[in-house]
């Protein structure tokens, strides 16, 4: 079934700032999906959507059936939401929080277990004014996870948090799949969303660029991976024009370098380099990154979509 569908969705503000341009796409129930573009793409403005907190220009969207407009307490029901920059009360405790999403979803979820799983549990009964910016951030996804939502959406979910903090985030989201549910992962950071998601839609200047897995994108993009097969000495008569999906190959002293734009070719390859008499000591295979796909997409150069990631 489907859980999220948005359709030709347009969000207009004043006569020229389109936020979000007749933007269509689904999510699968069960995945985990990420939502990626630079700042200013229209990520938060399509999630403000969803949950009603904005009303599209033109277009529509529903969560597991239920319209967005005219259903949006059905879907705040069933929608457990980290939104980018949640403030906290300052005067209550991490465990407060917990019970007051709890209240508001009338559910009645162990605050110690949701503290405990985003891993804040020492600090419940502390007040949230006196939390860092990852631990606030934990517990905005403790309370997102009240109530065991069948859809979860995060809005820039690891923004403050740690190494450790974002392998927590990712096991989350891996295990509320898992477990039958949605993930809609929004994010500008590149690395997380590959790391975390089924499929990715890229988002630019308001625009769905494009919507695949990140394997179905590296094939699009057709960059191909780069194979370094390093030898004992270099290769006699090496013979490779005939691979096909194999192209760009350069030979140095203790290495054969090959960039293979098919899977099958990588085998191929490394096959050809042993027939040509040498000995192979190691076999590295470089992928290219979710970044370089995602300035071939954007018409970017990787500097520049660099220095967007990092901003
Ligand atoms: N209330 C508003 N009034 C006018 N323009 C707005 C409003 N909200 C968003 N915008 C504009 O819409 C565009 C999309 O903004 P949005 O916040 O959805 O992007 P985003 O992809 O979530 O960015 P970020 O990663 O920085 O959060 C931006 O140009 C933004 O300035």
């Amino acid at each position: 079934m489907t859980a999220i569908d948005v359709q030709n969705l347009t969000k207009r503000y004043g006569d020229d700032v389109y936020a979000v341009d007749d933007v269509s796409f689904q999510v699968r129930e069960g995945e985990v999906f990420g939502f990626l573009g630079p700042n200013g793409a229209g990520k938060s403005t399509t999630i403000d959507v969803l949950m009603d907190y904005v009303r599209p220009t033109a277009g529509s969207a529903s969560v597991l059936g239920y319209d967005a407009q005219d259903s949006a307490s059905e879907v705040h029901d069933r929608v457990g939401i980290l939104p980018d920059g949640y403030s906290l009360y300052d005067r209550l405790t991490g465990r407060e929080h917990v019970e007051f999403a709890n209240d508001l979803k009338g559910a009645d979820d162990d605050p110690e277990a949701l503290l405990d799983r985003v891993g804040i549990l020492d600090a419940a009964d502390r007040t949230a004014g006196g939390y860092s910016k990852g631990m606030t951030q934990r517990l905005a996804l403790a309370m997102a996870l009240v109530g065991d939502p069948d859809v979860l959406v995060l809005d820039e979910p690891s923004s403050g948090l740690d190494p450790e903090g974002i392998r927590d985030l990712r096991a989350i989201a891996r295990d509320h799949a898992a477990d039958g549910g949605t993930v809609f992962f929004s994010s500008h950071v590149l690395s997380q969303v590959e790391a975390v998601c089924d499929r990715v839609a890229i988002l630019d200047d308001g625009r769905l660029v494009t919507v695949d897995t990140i394997d179905g994108l590296r094939d699009a993009v057709g960059t191909g991976a780069t194979v370094t097969v390093t030898v004992d000495h270099p290769p006699r008569d090496l013979t490779v024009d005939d691979v096909p999906g194999l192209v760009d190959v350069t030979v140095t002293d203790d290495a054969v370098v090959g960039t293979c734009v098919e899977p099958t070719a990588k085998l191929a390859f490394v096959d050809r380099v042993r027939d040509a008499g040498c000995t192979v000591l190691d076999i590295g295979i470089d992928d290219p990154s979710l970044e370089e796909l995602f300035a071939a997409y954007t018409h970017r150069d990787v500097g520049e979509t660099r220095r967007e990631v990092e901003a």
